[in-house]
């Protein structure tokens, strides 16, 4: 196969590099199985960027990723950079890369497997038949609003704003209505409608683009009220599309629906089919360097590297069943463990999944 598809790899900080390794060998798996080649390349990016380069963004590593087909992100972030001036933080990097990379669509699945329903804090009754996507705003709202501190009588005051314009919200639900067509075919707008004027321009935008969508079953859905439906009724969800910070939220909470949030995979794309691919969760600076983190989210965000940059479906497919056999054979993690007995590293998770790879 001559089609020579360039991977930019960014392994970040905390338990990063570690879930990037393993992903990495599921990578070198699939050139093996289906004869892919992949041209991967490494950039700072990040902490360590912001300690090697003095910047967590470096303009190499962005260009690097300019021109790759796809990107593949550990986490970046930690204690050690924390207390930095907002430029030198880490999560300010990742913001630019988004926002330069014109990545406004943040796909987040959580899919409960059957045999991981006891490692969830939910009852397993609850949790039957749970698979929805969270399709998250990325490059907009109070992220990316204007930001400022300035005197008051009371003292300093800080001021973030949240602002969306029609075309963006447009963007984002078009793509998520296009999804639900695909899936089950229902969509739950989430906002805050019945306060932020951010939200009730959303809303109107969702009711004037929904019948375009006649097949699709369309609800509102208030965040509040998500927040809780997602914890009672989580199985008659399918696609939830919302703005920014409430996806950022949202999806955290979905992670623990499917037992620990080093399942939950991501996708973030624009317009073509390049995309960045990342876990969901961040760097975890309380298990770094102890081989103790699930890569299962990373690997899963290979599998939809492939699904929706490179139109490999069938070796998507593969790599999502091997981490499910693997699952279904009892393999864990120490975060989806229940008993905390015969628990994998990082590593050992990996072996066994590419081991769990045949064609
Ligand atoms: N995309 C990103 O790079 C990203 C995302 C979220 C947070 N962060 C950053 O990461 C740092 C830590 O943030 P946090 O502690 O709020 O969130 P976190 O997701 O890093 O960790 C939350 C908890 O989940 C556990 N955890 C996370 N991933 C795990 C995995 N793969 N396997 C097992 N357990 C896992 C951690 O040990 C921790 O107890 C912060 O600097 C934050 O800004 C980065
Ligand atoms: C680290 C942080 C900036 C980031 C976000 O809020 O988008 C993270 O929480 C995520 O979910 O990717
Ligand atoms: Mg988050």
């Amino acid at each position: 196969m001559s089609d020579i598809k360039k991977i930019a790899v960014i392994d970040g900080d905390g338990i990063g590099p570690e879930v990037v390794a393993e992903a990495k060998k599921v990578l070198r798996k699939t050139e093996e199985l289906f004869g892919y080649q992949f041209e991967i390349e490494h950039g700072l990016f990040g902490g360590i960027a912001i300690d090697e380069k003095g910047t967590p963004l470096p303009q190499e590593t962005l260009e690097m990723c300019k021109n790759s087909d796809a990107v593949l992100l550990g986490a970046v972030g930690g204690p050690k950079w924390d207390n930095n001036s907002k430029e030198l933080r880490p999560e300010t990097g990742l913001l630019g890369i988004r926002k330069e990379l014109g990545l406004f669509s943040n796909i987040r699945p959580a899919v409960v497997f059957d045999c991981l329903k006891e490692a969830s804090t939910l009852k397993p009754e609850v949790l039957d038949g749970t698979d929805l996507i969270v399709v998250r705003e990325l490059t907009g709202g109070i992220y990316f609003g204007e930001k400022f501190r300035r005197n008051t009588e009371f003292g300093e005051e800080a001021v973030d704003t949240c602002a969306y314009n029609v075309m963006e919200v447009e963007r984002i639900v078009r793509q998520a209505f296009e999804i639900a067509k695909t899936r089950r075919k229902k969509l739950a707008s989430v906002d805050k409608a019945n306060v932020l004027e951010s939200s009730r321009l959303w809303r109107e935008t969702v009711n004037r683009l929904a019948p375009e969508y006649p097949d699709v079953e369309l609800e509102h859905v208030l965040v509040d009220n998500c927040a809780m439906q997602l914890l009672r009724r989580p199985s008659s969800f399918d696609v939830i599309v919302t703005e920014n910070m409430f996806g950022d939220i949202l999806s955290d909470e979905a992670a623990m629906l499917t037992g620990s949030i080093g399942m939950l995979s991501s996708a973030s794309l624009g317009e073509g089919s390049f995309g960045l691919y990342e876990p969901v969760h961040g760097s975890a600076p309380d298990i770094a360097g102890q081989g103790k983190a699930n890569p299962i989210a990373t690997i899963l965000s290979v599998a939809l590297m492939f699904k929706l940059s490179f139109g490999y479906q069938k070796a998507g497919d593969l790599i999502e069943k091997a981490v499910k056999n693997v699952l279904d054979y009892g393999h864990r993690t120490g975060d989806i463990s229940t008993d905390q007995t015969n628990v994998l590293s990082t590593s050992q998770m990996g072996d066994q999944i590419i081991a769990a790879m045949k064609k």
